[in-house]
């Protein structure tokens, strides 16, 4: 609809032009007698005007309409692509694909209604010229068509630089979200500011500058090259033509001035091909992007478990790729957990502790063994609905600034906020988390906050305590993770904290991605482990 408005504007601008050209041979003619031409004139103005603010407002509402639906596709596909996938491609990429294509989609979509209009006047204008000498028309048609042949074959040229900007562009992006994260590091320490700067930042954005000058050269070459052959078209008329044939200077004069004239629409339409071409880029890369994330996890019902009696790993193996390497292997584990009881899982820096509660909760396929939630094993067809088991706080856990999918329930909120300290971080009324200037330690409590909130059957905390200062250690472990028991939670937490250890049901131990121990409650290995830590916590507070 907005091609053919444009059009129709194309050809309105030309009846325009035509009232003029009588207007002023019948003032030449017969002055002060007009007739019905400014009748005429005022009406070809409105239905310019009409035509060209539709045909604008019907493309923007297309473009926008096209951009949301571009972002919710991706957004969908996103949302629903298993994590290691979406933790290999990188958020810098989806964040480069979710702003810059989508952006330059629109961008070539709502200058599409002045192409249509342009291509409608240039149409409009080769059939005047026809009508004025045919073989001439079909001269201009061939130099218009080389002209634009040229333009094409500059763009073919430019595209592969044009394609390495794009590339190049996600390193740029990837540079500046590290600068943002990191600026507290890099204003701290100059020399690592400036090797940052002049070592990464800089030439990641100079081969992108390179690149895109080199393709943008080329276009802009191209678009003069083919531009060009209209003025070689002129040169041949004005030099060569009356040569050839007899041809009046009414005539002459006449058709230069069309050629000149229809330069304009003609640049409109190779002024908008770049526009077109990047756009066509990013589709690709977009098209790109959703294959690489194109492997949907089946969703869950609408229905969430509330209650579980045990869950299973055997023989659990999982493994970290990193460019196609193996970087770490889990594996293969044994653990049982049993409703309304407290796992601790302990072990050294990188010791697979992260990886293992991300295989429990179903975020990690496991490579091999399998996972069975009341003797039922997990499978593509459940695991969504597993996963909703699970409470997480994990360690680069997110915090929404409102409370999604909760229901608000005053005394409840009330309850946490108090046990928590936290009373100011959340407005009561509307269930808003002000996460302004939070330290680390108050982030941990808002996001145990949500988590609590939620109430799933298990809990999972990632080194929760590890940034609460020592009184709230205690609270941690001695109420909030009694209190959750007490309600028949069931408790993973990830630690650290030895001296607490006499508090959990099951301590299990890693070691380079191997179980060290898989005591169940009452075995010696677990009252050792309970031993030692009760004696590490006498020695502290003897100390
Ligand atoms: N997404 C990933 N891709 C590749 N390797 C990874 C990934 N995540 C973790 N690893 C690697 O897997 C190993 C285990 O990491 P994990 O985070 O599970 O350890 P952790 O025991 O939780 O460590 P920490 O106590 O330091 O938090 C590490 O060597 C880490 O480099």
């Amino acid at each position: 609809m907005s091609a053919v408005l444009g059009a129709i504007s194309g050809v309105a601008s030309l009846t325009l032009i035509t009232l003029i050209h009588l207007a002023l041979t019948r003032s030449a003619e017969s002055p002060g007698d007009q007739g019905w031409l400014p009748l005429a004139f005022a009406g070809a103005c409105f239905f310019v005007l009409f035509t060209q603010v539709t045909s604008n407002v019907v493309l923007v509402r297309l473009s926008q309409a096209t951009a949301a639906r571009l972002r919710y596709e991706l957004c969908s596909k996103i949302i629903v692509a298993p994590l290691p996938t979406l933790e290999s491609v990188g958020q810098y990429r989806l964040l480069a694909t979710l702003n810059n294509d989508v952006g330059s989609i629109t961008a070539a979509l709502a200058s599409f209604p002045s192409v249509c209009a342009n291509a409608m006047v240039l149409v409009c204008g080769l059939i005047y010229l026809a009508t004025l000498s045919l073989p001439l028309a079909a001269g201009t048609i061939l130099m218009a068509a080389l002209g634009v042949a040229m333009f094409l074959g500059g763009l073919r040229i430019a595209d592969k630089s044009l394609r390495q900007a794009r590339e190049d562009q996600d390193e740029v992006v990837k540079q500046l979200r590290a600068m943002v994260h990191g600026i507290k590091e890099l204003k701290g320490n100059t020399t690592r500011c400036l090797d940052f700067v002049y070592e990464v930042l800089l030439p990641a954005d100079s081969r992108m500058r390179h690149s895109l000058i080199r393709g943008q050269s080329i276009q802009g070459f191209s678009h003069s090259w083919g531009r060009l052959f209209l003025f070689i078209g002129i040169g041949l008329l004005l030099f060569v033509w009356p040569r050839l044939a007899t041809v009046s200077t009414a005539t002459l004069t006449g058709y230069t001035l069309t050629i000149l004239y229809l330069t304009y629409p003609l640049d409109g339409i190779l002024g908008w091909l770049p526009a077109y071409h990047s756009a066509s880029i990013s589709i690709n890369k977009i098209e790109a992007l959703g294959l690489m994330i194109d492997q949907p996890e089946r969703q869950s019902s609408a229905a969430l478990p509330n209650r579980f009696r045990s869950i299973h790993l055997q023989d659990i193996t999982y493994q970290h790729q990193s460019h196609g390497e193996l970087n770490f292997e889990l594996g293969p584990i044994d653990l049982q957990l049993k409703a309304g009881e407290v796992t601790f899982i302990a072990g050294g820096n990188g010791s697979g502790k992260t990886t293992l509660a991300k295989v429990l909760t179903g975020l990690y396929l496991p490579a091999t063994g399998s996972i069975t939630w009341d003797g039922r094993e997990i499978s593509d067809r459940n695991r969504n609905d597993f996963r909703q088991l699970f409470s997480t706080v994990f360690v680069e856990g997110h915090l929404f600034d409102r409370l999604l999918g909760i229901e608000l329930q005053q005394d409840r909120l009330q309850h946490w906020t108090k046990l928590l300290g936290i009373e100011d971080k959340v407005d009561l009324e509307t269930g808003r988390l002000h996460q302004h200037k939070l330290s680390r330690g108050q982030h941990k409590r808002l996001a145990l906050l949500v988590a609590a909130l939620d109430d799933r059957p298990i809990f999972v905390f990632d080194e929760w305590a590890a940034e609460q200062d020592p009184g709230f250690k205690q609270t941690f472990y001695h109420e909030i993770v009694p209190e959750l028991k007490r309600c028949g939670k069931t408790v993973l937490a990830i630690t650290h904290d030895d001296r607490f250890f006499d508090l959990a049901d099951q301590v299990v131990k890693l070691v380079d991605g191997k179980l060290l121990e898989t005591p169940s409650e009452n075995t010696p290995a677990n009252q050792d482990i309970r031993q030692l830590s009760l004696h590490t916590e006498t020695s502290r507070r003897a100390a």
